[in-house]
């Protein structure tokens, strides 16, 4: 018999109200800094209110279905966010955007709007987007696309992709190829079961000569019975760690023919005989640019899921009483005392704004690269800035969905075992957060490219941010300026540390790439992750600064301010005390037990700001969806509707009869009743 009485909740919830209470800055100004606007903010607000009332945004019954289940629901959730974004309010790309991330769930046209249409509006010509009704299609929803590119046996090394599009001069089509089913389309999400369209990279064949990869937009299946075309064979890939509601898919051509106009031809053109020209000099790095955008995406993305995650841990933290109970106090002690609980959560807490701020600048770098293609496409700055923002997409995508992911596992673990039960709300960590680090360039990968960069501006800085590689002191013989433990938390002091490791590493990267061998001329892997990282840490802090003293901070009232640099401060002291092998060589062993007693100083200091911090992130206990971390605080009575409630087990009728759990009759009794026949207590043959 449920008894809801029983359960006490005036501790927890005591509990997580004082610790909020120890805060000392103004919440709502918090919550302004961490959205950038309150424009911004209020709109989070109203697109959650929009999801919280449709019944096809039920949250609770997806921890129970089955992937078949699961993935028709997400049609419903697809369908749901197409009335909204298109039918009932007509929103742009960044306010979709925010609103899937809402929904919570990887529904089936999330490609279709986040890579699909931005490649067809960036890189189709007028012609298409406007004669041919591309554009038109899409806005109306006749059309669903997916973006393909990567194939079964090929992902990162794009050269080697496989899949291949010939001229027919004679019909005026190409003939589209998939030379072994191990080169067919692979993973692309919404291609399995959903898209009409998709984005297909192939290699360009003309005349015999092959132009290299090039995107097309081509049909695959029938825009009235859904059924795939002829020539084409397509299926889902079937189960994955997470992202059930996805149907991720294989697609393979075979000698399938597209009129030679699916050709994405803004920047190059492929005339009816067959003539290949570049529209644009720049032609291969624009095709770049879909990639920078959706990497940009992805860094908010992993900082809000990182900031999900603290808020669950964080809450959890302060109102789980666990230990011996000590100078006489009759409560056992919150576990946000230990120090074991403070190193898991608060050194990645003081991250978020850090990469939130990098995030705007990358964001504003990516706008502002866009209106200088349109004004002056053809300048030298145009092609630097292009150059800049890959370097800075790749080093920041990589560094913030790797210290997401961190933050999400250490957060989880942190909560000792409920964090393994889903009404914890950690199971989004199997979408988003473990798929980032692989998509849209493979983490390892992306810092490599970082690295090229960093390593060109030993010679030639052409960017603010890398201007102190050419500091003319060399790094390997500096040693770090700081005299006594009190000038620890002067910004200058901690920038020119971390710029002393980063050249360093980038000098060394660039030394070990010369060495006679037969790796000469390309950067060791390890160098480049070494190398990246210290830059983007670097970056991370020298750009807070920045940002502190900038428009749009300076006037935040004190108490926010000191905060926000208590915060940074931690930021520094995680930095060096996790990188003190590549700090060493300019840092005395007295001036690292000062940035240990810095840090050891800051956790319990930013621990009684931290609930409120979370409170900023203004995440609404809808989407949280979670018994322990939810904004009320009363925890185990959460725990106990959920279980008893929400588990089709537990309920009558459901997965009970006459309150014994179904199928439980026709097996397991029989065993009790010794109905499966007399058990043998012969030995074993063997
Ligand atoms: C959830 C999910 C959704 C996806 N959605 C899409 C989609 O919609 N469309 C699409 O086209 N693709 C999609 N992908 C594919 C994704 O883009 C690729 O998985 C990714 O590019 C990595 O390629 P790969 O899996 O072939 O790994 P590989 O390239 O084979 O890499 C394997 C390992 O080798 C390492 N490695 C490879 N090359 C190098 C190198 N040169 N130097 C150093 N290390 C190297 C990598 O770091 C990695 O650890 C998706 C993948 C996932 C997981």
């Amino acid at each position: 018999m449920a008894n809801k009485q029983a359960m006490s909740t005036t501790q927890t919830v005591n509990d997580l109200e004082d610790a909020r209470s120890k805060a000392s800055f103004p919440l709502d100004e918090m919550s302004i800094v961490y959205a950038r606007t309150q424009g911004v903010r209020d709109e989070r607000r109203w697109l959650v209110s929009l999801l919280k009332d449709d019944p096809a945004f039920d949250r609770r019954k997806r921890h129970f279905m089955s992937r078949t289940e699961r993935f028709r629901s997400a049609y419903d959730e697809a369908m749901a966010y197409m009335r909204i974004t298109r039918v009932e309010n007509e929103m742009e790309k960044q306010t979709r955007d925010m609103l899937r991330i809402y929904i919570d769930s990887y529904i089936p046209v999330w490609l279709n709007d986040s890579m699909c249409i931005p490649t067809v509006m960036a890189q189709s010509s007028t012609y298409q987007l406007e004669t041919m009704g591309w554009e038109a299609n899409f806005k109306a929803g006749r059309w669903l696309g997916c973006y393909c590119q990567t194939e079964m046996r090929h992902g990162s090394n794009l050269s080697g992709l496989q899949t291949t599009a010939t001229f027919d001069q004679t019909t005026d089509e190409f003939v589209v190829h998939t030379p072994d089913p191990a080169d067919a389309k692979y993973w692309c999400g919404g291609l399995g079961k959903t898209a009409t369209h998709a984005i297909v990279q192939t290699k360009l064949i003309i005349h015999g000569k092959d132009h290299g990869l090039h995107p097309f937009l081509i049909q695959i299946r029938d825009l009235k019975t859904h059924k795939v075309l002829p020539n084409l064979e397509i299926h889902d890939i079937g189960p994955k760690l997470g992202s059930e509601s996805m149907d991720n898919g294989y697609m393979r051509f075979y000698h399938f023919r597209t009129p030679r106009m699916t050709l994405l031809m803004k920047n190059v053109e492929v005339s009816r005989e067959g003539v290949y020209t570049y529209l644009n000099p720049a032609a291969k790095v624009l095709a770049r640019g879909t990639m920078s955008l959706v990497r940009v995406f992805l860094v908010d993305l992993a900082i809000h899921n990182m900031s999900r995650a603290l808020t669950l841990a964080i809450r959890y933290s302060n109102l789980r009483r666990q230990g011996s109970t000590r100078n006489g106090a009759s409560l056992e002690p919150r576990i946000a005392e230990y120090k074991s609980i403070q190193l898991r959560t608060l050194p990645y807490l003081s991250q978020v704004f850090p990469l939130l701020f990098a995030s705007f600048y990358l964001r504003d770098l990516y706008n502002h690269q866009q209106e200088q293609l349109k004004a002056d496409p053809f300048s030298k700055d145009t092609g630097d800035r292009l150059a800049e923002l890959h370097a800075w997409s790749s080093g920041l995508k990589a560094y913030a969905t790797q210290t997401s992911l961190e933050a999400c596992n250490h957060c989880k673990e942190s909560t000792g075992g409920i964090g393994y039960h889903k009404f914890a709300g950690f199971s989004f960590i199997s979408s988003h957060p473990s798929a980032g680090v692989i998509i849209e360039g493979e983490n390892w990968v992306l810092y490599g490219e970082t690295c090229k960069y960093l390593v060109r501006s030993l010679k030639q800085s052409k960017s603010k941010a890398t201007a102190y590689l050419q500091k003319t002191s060399t790094a390997a013989s500096a040693s770090w300026a700081l005299k006594t433990a009190h000038g620890i938390r002067d910004e200058r002091l901690q920038n020119a540390l971390l710029e002393m490791r980063a050249k360093h590493l980038v000098e060394m990267a660039l030394k070990r790439s010369q060495k006679p061998g037969p790796q000469q001329g390309s950067i060791d892997h390890e160098d480049a992750y070494n190398a990246s990282r210290a830059h983007m840490q670097l970056f991370l802090l020298a750009n807070f600064s920045e940002r502190m003293s900038g428009p749009e901070l300076k006037s935040l009232s004190a108490p926010t301010r000191e905060v926000l640099f208590l915060l940074r401060d931690l930021f520094f002291a995680t930095c060096v005390l996790t990188n003190l092998g590549e700090l060493y060589p300019f840092m005395s062993s007295e001036q690292v037990e000062w940035v240990r007693e810095l840090r050891d100083d800051l956790l319990p200091r930013v621990g009684q700001e931290a609930v409120r911090l979370v409170d900023a992130f203004d995440f609404d206990d809808w989407y949280l969806d979670s018994a322990i971390g939810n904004s009320k605080g009363n925890v185990y009575e959460q725990m106990y509707d959920m279980m008893r409630f929400d588990e089709p087990l537990n309920v009558e009728g459901v997965g009970m009869q006459d309150g014994v759990v179904k199928g439980w009759h026709e097996t397991l009794q029989k065993v009790v009743e010794g109905k499966l026949g007399s058990f043998s207590d012969r030995k074993s043959k063997l």
